[in-house]
């Protein structure tokens, strides 16, 4: 059918099949398109409940008399592009009426109605998040995901994903099965001690998971039936969280040791025992409506990621399981590529080649999670430089209590290989504990890079010496999250620093117009650049460990997407309107480096030596196609 609202439907139609690029070539060994209708075993109610099925209006005539649902709806039936319009037009009032009142209040009004949506129908929220990824993302992901934490005790109004408690030690492997769907491909899995930068949010981290699986449907294309977010609630040490009334989590401080581990361990296996390999098999029509653009994944072994671990547990659960599950840390892996990324642009900004990049100063304020991580990546990629070496020591890393040197009480052993000074006595010019200001001052560093949790410390008197950093671009990248911790301000970098600046920032801001009627460039360093094709490469890959090869080809892969003129104008990461594109690129390269360490063993559908027979551009094209894509298919049989 038809609808009135035509020219633009078929605009936006054009764009999805371009988007998909249906016209291209299949590549060779692509599991064939399923076409045809699902069959649904619900009827009346409980399709128009089932977000999954639920087309509201859309139900076409012959559904309603098949389905039992004639006279639940209004008769009038509505396409999909009209319903699409009518979203995305009460979305744009609301924008207009909640003008000139707090952003906090505009931010959850906006999460709200997405959130409602999400909740009805499936189908049309993620055509609406995919078609407006660069204006959706900040409310169902960084840093209004943040908001929706910190409130989520009284947001709730209808669970997500799964909650394992400490109290239900010995009870997991049975409430595994509680979950409805067969089959998941992606589990992203938190403990919520440390939400973006605002600390222990206990149970309230379920938001996290829930918008990070978000984005993997959005920019991945992960069939959102096959997505499970889960919270392990082992305690909180939150106070005000233990003392709130509405606090819908475990009232108990965390759990800790050996203990807590227990309790990781069993939801370990508890989802191994459900989704083994062996009970995952090819499925060619089940019952769920698959767009007539969809190709079947098949998925050979579940793949986790761990989300916002308190940096001990953090490192700790990477090293128990990396190697027992397809499993990957995002804080601590995820974002070391992104910001890899970012340090190898900022070398090209220079004008210089990427060999020089082991001659880059580069300050870190953060040796958590995130800040380990980076530095790990960042050592590994120069120690392939030409001329590099072990000792040779580029950085300059920060905590709370200042420049850490080899002169550090306690110094822990992940962040020993970058203390500063041969002996403690030793520390060019500076001091054990040196402040950001005095530390920025002496080294002149190429890089400033903040992953500290803390919203500001990049100040005006640190931003002034970095004015003086021996870099004709000097890049300051205030990665934390949600935008109150970032470092500093886009408009406080180009004015301090100057309008050579590159600046990059873990949650959106705005591009700045510089006095000179130049444009100051922000751009988004986050993860979400790299999780959703480090998840859907292993997917397809078939790999059963993610290793740091897939991981920095991820990261080179992101590095190399922007081009020479818009580097040289200080554009650093893509605009997150591609992230689909990205994210088919890197998927593809997480599938190439998997094949090259012969760790691919291939799907079903697509077994390793058809992986490995794939030129890379036909690899590219094999992942894009294998992205959901959301669209309203048949429920009832014709036949
Ligand atoms: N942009 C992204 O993609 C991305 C990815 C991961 C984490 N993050 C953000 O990075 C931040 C840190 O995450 P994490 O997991 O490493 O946390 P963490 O708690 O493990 O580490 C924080 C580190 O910052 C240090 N710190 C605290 N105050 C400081 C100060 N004044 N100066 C210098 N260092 C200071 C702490 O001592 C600690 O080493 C969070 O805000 C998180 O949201 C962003
Ligand atoms: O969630 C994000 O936006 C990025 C990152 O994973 C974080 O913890 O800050
Ligand atoms: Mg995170």
């Amino acid at each position: 059918m038809l609808c009135s609202a035509a020219a633009a439907a078929r605009r936006r139609s054009g764009q999805i099949r371009r988007l998909l690029s249906s016209s291209a070539p299949v590549a060779k060994g692509t599991p064939t398109t399923i076409l045809g209708p699902c069959i649904v075993n619900k009827r009346g109610n409980d399709i128009l409940n089932d977000p999954w099925y639920n087309k509201d209006t859309a139900f076409p005539l012959t559904e309603r008399d098949r389905l039992g649902l004639r006279g639940l709806l209004p008769p009038r039936v509505m396409c999909f592009e009209q319903q699409y319009d009518r979203f995305i037009n009460s979305y744009r009032s609301l924008e207009n009426n909640t003008r000139g009142e707090p952003e906090s209040v505009i931010a959850l009004a906006k999460w709200r109605i997405l959130n409602r949506l999400h909740d009805r129908n499936e189908t049309l929220y993620y055509r609406a998040l995919i078609d407006n990824i660069k204006d959706f993302a900040p409310i169902i992901y960084t840093p209004t995901v943040g908001l929706v934490c910190e409130n989520y005790s009284g947001l709730f109004r209808r669970p997500r994903g799964m909650y394992f408690s400490a109290k239900d030690k010995g009870e997991m492997m049975s409430m595994i099965y509680n979950w409805p769907a067969k089959k998941v491909d992606m589990i992203v899995v938190t403990d919520g001690s440390r939400i973006l930068g605002l600390g222990d949010l206990g149970v309230q981290g379920i938001g996290i998971p829930i918008g990070k699986l978000d984005v993997y449907v959005a920019a991945a294309g992960i069939n959102p039936q096959r997505v499970l977010p889960v919270m392990l609630d082992v305690g909180t040490n939150n106070q005000k969280l233990l003392e709130d009334k509405l606090y819908l989590g475990l009232r108990q401080p965390r759990l800790e040791g050996d203990e807590y581990l227990e309790i990781i361990d069993e939801f370990m296996e508890a989802v191994r025992a459900r989704w083994p390999k062996a009970v995952v098999q090819v499925c060619v029509l089940c019952g769920h409506a698959l767009s007539a653009y969809s190709v079947m994944l098949v998925s050979e072994e579940i793949k986790l990621q761990f989300e916002d671990f308190q940096m001990k547990w953090a490192f700790e659960t990477l090293q128990r399981y990396r190697n027992q599950f397809c499993m990957f840390n995002d804080d601590v892996q995820g974002t070391a590529g992104v910001a890899l990324a970012g340090l190898l642009s900022a070398v090209r900004a220079q004008g210089r080649p990427l060999e020089d990049f082991n001659k880059q100063k580069i300050v870190v304020a953060g040796a958590g999670s995130a800040g380990i991580g980076v530095l790990n990546m960042a050592k590994q990629e120069m120690l392939r430089m030409p001329g590099s070496s072990e000792e040779q020591n580029q950085f300059w890393v920060l905590d709370k209590d200042g420049l850490i040197t080899k002169g550090r009480k306690d110094l822990d052993p992940a962040v020993a290989r970058f203390a500063r000074g041969h002996s403690p006595n030793e520390i060019e010019g500076l001091h054990e504990g040196a402040s950001l200001v005095e530390v920025v001052k002496k080294v002149k560093p190429h890089v400033l890079l903040g992953l500290s949790g803390v919203g500001g410390i990049f100040n005006e008197e640190v931003l002034k010496a970095m004015k003086e950093s021996d870099s004709p671009r000097p890049a300051i990248f205030a990665m934390s999250n949600p935008t109150t911790k970032a470092e500093c301000t886009p408009e406080a970098v180009f004015k301090y620093v100057g309008e050579n600046a590159i600046f990059a920032s873990g949650s959106p801001f705005s591009n700045v117009s510089l006095e000179n009627g130049k444009t100051g460039y922000v751009n988004q360093a986050n993860n979400m650049y790299l999780f959703p094709g480090i998840g859907l490469g292993a997917l397809l890959s078939g790999a059963r460990n993610i290793s740091d090869g897939m991981l920095q080809q991820a990261a080179e892969c992101l590095a190399h997407y922007m081009g020479d003129d818009e580097i040289n104008q200080g554009i650093i990461f893509p605009e997150v309107a591609s992230i689909r594109s990205i994210t088919a690129r890197v998927g593809a390269a997480v599938v190439r480096a998997a094949v090259a360490e012969d760790l691919a063993e291939g799907t079903s559908a697509v077994g390793a030596k058809e992986l490995k027979s794939m030129t890379e551009e036909e690899t590219i094209d094999y992942v894009a196609r294998n992205m959901w894509f959301p669209v309203y298919s048949p429920l009832v049989s014709d036949k």
